[in-house]
């Protein structure tokens, strides 16, 4: 198969960082350069979704109620989201799994809010150090995967993975190229012992860590279709430097 059969994508994931001036600051950077051949996406914090205008960019949320509507305090809904131009959602991100207690379940129910609204899954799954060091790595990552299989059958094929190793977020400990094609290709050859034609077609970011000076030789994996970033997502430069990365592949 020849490399790069698949679209690259960028996804800039703010976390709970950044301000309306960011956001300005990013719109004209990415209105100043040519990135026809990535699909770039800015994730910022809920409130500023509705400061952006997306011009050359598709617009992501960080998170989504998997409920449609009524009393959930702090909440958002996938109709929501619509009304501000959001077209992908990140779920399953290990922050949320850490620190919001939100299992396979709640991940489940919520790609399926996305799916069902239309709109597009970033779908996070990723190991801990000690899943990692232990060695049963595959497997742990083939059960998350799997969790969200069961939920959504052959519809995966509207959702982009994202694999986030935990090890590697915010650390500076970026996988090596060949750990992240590794796992890119393990994950993409258990998807297709059931969903072949899906699997060859699926869109695996990878993200920990990625920066300016790694992301082409991430990105040049045959596996790899691009990237889930977040500390350089927050800085003009770095983050136009990884899209012109994505941009540029052979
Ligand atoms: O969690 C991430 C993106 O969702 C990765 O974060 P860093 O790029 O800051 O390691």
């Amino acid at each position: 198969m020849p490399a790069h059969v698949r679209r690259p994508m960028v996804a800039g994931n703010w976390k709970m960082n950044g301000s309306k001036a960011l956001v300005s600051a990013m719109t004209q950077s990415l209105s100043e350069v040519s990135l026809d051949n990535v699909d770039v996406v800015i994730c910022p914090p809920m409130p500023l979704l509705a400061c952006v205008e997306p011009n050359k960019f598709y617009l992501g949320a960080q998170n989504v109620s998997q409920y449609d509507a009524g009393a959930y305090t702090g909440e958002s809904s996938t109709s929501i989201l619509s009304e501000l131009n959001v077209r992908y959602v990140i779920v399953g991100h290990s922050e949320r799994r850490e620190l919001f207690a939100e299992d396979d379940q709640v991940v489940v129910q919520k790609v399926q809010a996305v799916l069902n609204a239309g709109l597009t899954p970033i779908v996070c799954f990723g190991e801990s150090l000690k899943v990692r060091e232990e060695g049963n790595y595959l497997e742990f990552l083939y059960a998350q995967v799997d969790a969200v299989l069961n939920g959504i059958g052959a519809k995966i094929k509207d959702c982009v993975l994202a694999y986030e190793p935990i090890w590697a977020i915010g650390t500076g400990n970026t996988a090596s190229p060949e750990q992240a094609q590794q796992v890119h290709a393990k994950v993409r050859e258990h998807i297709a012992q059931e969903y072949t034609d899906i699997a060859a077609g699926l869109t695996i970011l990878y993200g920990g860590s990625v920066n300016a000076a790694n992301a082409a030789e991430l990105f040049s994996q045959q596996d790899v279709d691009g990237g889930l970033v977040g500390g350089a997502s927050l800085k003009t430069d770095d983050f136009i430097a990884i899209c012109q990365a994505a941009n540029n592949l052979d």
